[in-house]
């Protein structure tokens, strides 16, 4: 049978679909690479797909997904993140803090202290400028709001730890990092099913009584470089456990941020790098 390329051309009904051209900027806090939006001049109609496209390495711009910057009626500026697999979580420590420097080095503002709306509660952000740069950010990230044991029955031989920072994590101490095989058991625990909800997944090993090394499997993105909700949780895990003290350096795959439970607030203070890569423009087909 042949195929007829004309008659199949001339019945079709052609369709004009309206595109539209979209800045964004690709930044990095310790290698958690995201793409951020100013949705005051780019509103972006379903995030939860353009998160899924443009997080792809090959077809899309390549990131560990997709983060909203907007205003807010209750402070400074909001912050929506999306996960590369299109699911929205509560909150992005690293993202915050590229947050901070975004606002600050594209002129939204010029403070350097900044309130910050998440679906975990209003954040502030301590920028740290040198001339016109943000070379670090301090997030007050609030208190964690959970934390627990967790024994698994099955296969798992761990005693871990649950810890809330908004989203949700679960911290095991091991003796050496090097041994565990993240991409099999992280995506087995992210969805275990002790964790309706899913969960993130950090290994981590005691470097020193205030060093900590850490590897992450991020719920809805995989194996990221780094994750400063992940980083929070493990130092909360790490001094319950009375591994270490209030305060340590969480070296992650991707650089290295520092996590302070300040015991006069409870809150948790994280302080790490933020860095910009690109500036881009990408076509959103509309319809
Ligand atoms: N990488 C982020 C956390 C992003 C969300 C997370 N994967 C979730 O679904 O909870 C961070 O730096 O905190």
């Amino acid at each position: 049978m042949r195929c007829n390329k004309t008659k199949g051309y001339n019945n079709q009904q052609i369709q004009v679909k309206m595109t539209k051209k979209i800045k964004f900027t690709k930044m990095h806090g310790a290698g958690n690479d995201y793409i951020y939006v100013d949705t005051t001049n780019y509103p972006i109609a379903a995030p939860e797909k353009k998160a899924i496209e443009w997080s792809k390495f090959h077809t899309g711009i390549g990131s560990d997904g997709l983060i909203l910057i907007g205003n807010s009626d209750k402070a400074d500026f909001s912050m929506r993140i999306f996960n590369a697999d299109g699911s929205e979580a509560m909150m992005c420590g690293n993202g915050s803090r590229c947050v901070g420097k975004y606002v600050y080095e594209y002129g939204l503002t010029d403070k350097t202290e900044i309130t910050l709306d998440t679906l975990s509660g209003i954040k502030i952000l301590k920028l740290h400028v040198e001339g016109k740069t943000v070379t670090a950010v301090t997030v007050d990230m609030g208190s964690p709001l959970e934390t627990g044991e967790v024994h698994f029955e099955d296969k798992y031989p761990f005693r871990s730890t649950r810890v809330s920072m908004g989203n949700p994590h679960l911290v095991t101490f091991v003796d050496d990092i090097t041994q565990i095989n993240l991409p099999e058991i992280g995506p087995e625990l992210e969805n275990h099913h002790l964790f309706p909800d899913r969960t993130n997944v950090e290994f981590a090993q005691i470097v020193c009584k205030d060093t900590i090394r850490m590897r992450v499997w991020e719920r809805g993105s995989g194996i990221t470089q780094a994750c400063g909700t992940g980083a929070c949780a493990t130092a909360v895990a790490a001094f319950i456990n009375e591994l270490t003290g209030r305060k340590s350096d969480i070296i992650m795959d991707g650089g290295t941020v520092t996590i302070e439970w300040d015991e006069a607030s409870g809150h948790i203070l994280m302080t790490g790098p933020a860095t910009k890569v690109f500036d881009g423009e990408i076509e959103e087909i509309e319809g």
